[in-house]
């Protein structure tokens, strides 16, 4: 088989009702319950105006740099309910996808999102779709249709390894992707997260919260709390 052309139609694919859990909960509360890693770099920003959170199995594509053929492929083979995730080789010169193409993964495939670690474009009409769009940037400089590329193999985006059939987390922070084998168990200790975090906010908003934690932290790690002003 043609490494650098392959194009897996089968992926190991997450416990859906894991992946609805998840669709519930911040990805910093996610990202944190992960030793705080796992998030994409915040290069990838939200391009569109979604009124939920994304989330959902990741279909992978690595296409050449500047090109979109094996993005095309994608658009064939993807499924409802898949976040469709694109490496562009760190392109940042061409929009690999654009409004004719997104309108065919929203309107006859129904994904649940698309992360592109490169630029896209058509953005005056894209940024008002509620289908939750991360890209780089946008140019109106057009992509290639040569490949190579494939689909449904391991990828990088945002500097994070994205694996085909690992759930892809995003809100208007940014993405994050959660390990599929890890992911059930992962749940509940970020459920259990998410609500502490809440009470915390609450805490902070009363006056409440302890902050004696710090003075030890301070003193622990070897600050200085002087009780003067600056002096150049
Ligand atoms: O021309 C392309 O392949 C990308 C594009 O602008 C679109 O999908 O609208
Ligand atoms: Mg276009």
């Amino acid at each position: 088989m043609q490494v650098g052309k392959r194009i897996y139609l089968k992926r190991e694919m997450p416990d859906l009702k894991v992946v609805k859990s998840f669709a519930k909960l911040p990805a910093s509360n996610v990202a944190d319950c992960m030793e705080r890693s796992n998030a994409m770099n915040p290069r990838i920003q939200l391009m569109s105006n979604p009124d939920q959170e994304m989330c959902g199995p990741a279909f992978t594509v690595h296409t050449r740099a500047g090109d979109n053929l094996a993005i095309y492929a994608a658009l064939k083979y993807c499924h409802p309910g898949d976040v469709v995730v694109i490496n562009d080789e760190g392109d940042d010169t061409r929009a690999v996808i654009g409004e004719v193409m997104m309108t065919w993964l929203r309107d006859q495939r129904h994904v649940a999102g698309v992360v592109v670690d490169g630029p896209m474009r058509d953005i005056d009409s894209l940024q008002n779709w509620k289908l939750p769009i991360y890209a780089t940037g946008t140019t109106p400089g057009g992509p290639y249709k040569e490949g190579p590329g494939e689909v449904n193999v391991p990828v990088a985006c945002g500097n994070i390894s994205v694996y085909p059939g690992d759930i892809i987390l995003g809100d208007p922070d940014g993405v994050i992707s959660i390990p599929r084998k890890e992911a059930a168990e992962l749940l509940p200790k970020a459920q259990a997260f998410h609500k502490k975090d809440d009470a915390k906010a609450a805490a902070f908003s009363k006056g409440t919260a302890d902050l004696a934690w710090v003075d030890d932290a301070l003193k622990d790690k070897g600050f200085n709390v002087i009780d003067d002003i600056y002096r150049p």
